[in-house]
């Protein structure tokens, strides 16, 4: 059986990556949706993920219960180790990352792909706002982290979420088929 790949999906905050990333599960469900562990109070919305404490979460980056981890946003993110086995299988995995771990990640996963989404900054703040999860200190924040560059030599696809959600999820169903990557 060969490898599934790992799609790591990147982009700013508020583009739309859990927007896109449950459209494209929904139309292909046979690609896995990766549960994080992230140490943000629980049901914030948004994904569903795995809440738990920074005692917590140290515990697991101490035995080891993370592929990758991160912090960013004042709080800790882990994909747990379980997605080895899954990608081992041979089914695709679609996972929420950091722009920062992506680096450490294709050293790590064997078949490693990058769904970077983009869209205006002025879509940015309008949807962060809309979203209603972040004081407006914490959207100032991220949407100063916006721009950042991708690490190169990576696989990458680019999906503009700009428009209607289901534009962006049919554009990204037909660009990650496994015969045309
Ligand atoms: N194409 C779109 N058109 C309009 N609203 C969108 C679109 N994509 C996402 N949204 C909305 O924008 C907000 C941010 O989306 P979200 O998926 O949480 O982004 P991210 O995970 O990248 O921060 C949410 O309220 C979501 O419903
Ligand atoms: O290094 P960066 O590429 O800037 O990414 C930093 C973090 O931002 C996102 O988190 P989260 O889903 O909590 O926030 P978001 O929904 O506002 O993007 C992403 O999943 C990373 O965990």
């Amino acid at each position: 059986m060969s490898q599934g790949r790992l799609i790591a999906v990147v982009g700013p905050s508020g583009v739309g990556k859990d927007s896109v990333m449950a459209g494209l599960h929904a139309a292909m469900p046979a690609m896995h949706l990766v549960r994080r562990v992230i140490t943000r109070a629980p049901e914030l919305g948004g994904e569903d993920y795995d809440a738990v404490s920074v005692p917590t979460f140290d515990a697991m980056v101490g035995r080891d219960a993370f592929a990758v981890h991160w912090g960013a946003h004042g709080l800790f993110y882990g994909i747990p180790h379980a997605i080895t086995d899954q990608l081992a299988a041979g089914t695709d995995c679609l996972a929420n990352f950091s722009r920062k771990a992506l680096g450490e990640a294709a050293q790590i996963f064997p078949r490693f792909l990058v769904l970077n989404i983009t869209a205006k900054p002025e879509t940015l703040a309008i949807r962060l706002a809309a979203r209603g999860r972040e004081t407006q200190d914490e959207i100032a924040k991220r949407l100063a982290q916006a721009d950042k560059p991708l690490p190169s030599g990576l696989d990458v696809i680019h999906l503009s979420n700009d428009g209607a959600l289901h534009d962006t999820i049919a554009r990204g169903v037909a660009l990650l088929q496994p015969e045309s990557v």
